[in-house]
């Protein structure tokens, strides 16, 4: 269906409560959605109505290449659509959650988005190779870890980022302290003014940390990148994953599916259950398996 003559088609950059920002070619407008509707996300791509100087209603919302959401018992949460990479930034110091990390990694595989670990803060030398083995985990499993430190190497990390932002539409996650608004910073040289701007057309006061926001990128070969700076979270609830959705988000499950003794095997506590035996035998980190137990147990609560 083409736009019809009224309607103008951009791009969500920013979300706070059921205020959103929209960009349409440049020009930043003030969208609400048609009555309670909290189902648009930043990185959308809306069709919209003008209703004032710089205010517009969300008519239609663009198909979607991909959606990021959380979820917890009552409701989900999106947090990005049309994103192709996501990037989850851990450090060195403070301390990483492997749970947080491997969440983020399961909604990836769910929603068909590439996943990337940046380990940041390697000039911390003292704590580096302990993260950098927790960091292999991951690297063991197929994702990319690339080692960066915001601040004693910004030139470097920026080096190594741009390639890899280069044309995608990229959302950085990631627990607070990890060094985030640090590489923010270095990659969109003027993020600060942004803010500004974005929370002051959103009004939303002091509040400026705590909404998710779309910063473009420069464009190369013809073809435009953007970033999603996403707040800090300490929690990633997947509960709307179903247990069909699970057993194929855990990508060192693949080989093994359809080994199991049991078509419908769920490989908690089934006897021959070639999962299990890949658990017994070390071929499957035992922390994964277990928040996949703990994940199908969440897929079961939910109540919407
Ligand atoms: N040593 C070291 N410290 C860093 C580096 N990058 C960031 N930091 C520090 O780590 C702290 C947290 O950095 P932020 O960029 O605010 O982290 P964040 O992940 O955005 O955290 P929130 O804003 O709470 O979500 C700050 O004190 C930074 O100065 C780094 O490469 N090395
Ligand atoms: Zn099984």
């Amino acid at each position: 269906m083409s736009a019809s003559p009224t309607e103008l088609t951009g791009t969500i950059i920013a979300a706070h409560g059921r205020h959103y920002l929209a960009d349409i070619d440049g020009e930043k407008l003030q969208c609400v959605t048609r009555g309670k509707k909290t189902n648009v996300a930043v990185g959308d791509v809306v069709h919209v109505v003008r209703t004032s100087e710089n205010q517009a209603v969300i008519e239609r919302i663009a198909e979607r290449t991909t959606l990021l959401y959380r979820s917890d018992q009552y409701k989900s949460k999106l947090l990005a659509a049309n994103i192709s990479r996501l990037f989850v930034v851990i450090a060195t110091e403070p301390g990483f959650a492997d749970d947080l990390v491997s969440r983020s990694l399961v909604a990836c595989e769910a929603a068909g988005i590439e996943a990337h670990l940046i380990l940041n803060k390697t000039d911390v030398t003292d704590l580096l190779p302990r993260a950098r083995e927790r960091a292999a985990q991951y690297s063991r499993l197929g994702y990319p870890v690339h080692e960066v430190s915001a601040q004693a190497h910004p030139e470097e990390t920026v080096e190594i980022l741009k390639p890899l932002l280069a044309g995608q539409s990229s959302i950085f996650i990631g627990q607070s302290g990890m060094g985030k608004s640090s590489l923010i910073n270095l990659l969109i040289p003027d993020a600060d003014i942004a803010v500004r701007e974005i929370s002051a057309a959103l009004d939303t006061g002091k509040h400026t940390t705590t909404f998710t926001r779309l910063y473009w990128l420069p464009e190369v070969d013809g073809k435009a990148g953007a970033i999603i700076d996403s707040p800090g979270f300490q929690e990633f609830g997947l509960y709307h994953l179903s247990e069909g959705m699970l057993e194929r988000a855990f990508v060192e499950f693949k080989p093994y599916l359809g080994g199991c003794k049991y078509y419908n095997c769920r490989h908690l506590a089934e006897p021959f259950c070639a999962i299990l035996d890949a658990v017994a035998a070390g071929k499957i980190w035992k922390h994964r398996h277990e928040l996949y137990g703990q994940l199908l147990h969440e897929s079961a609560q939910t109540l919407y």
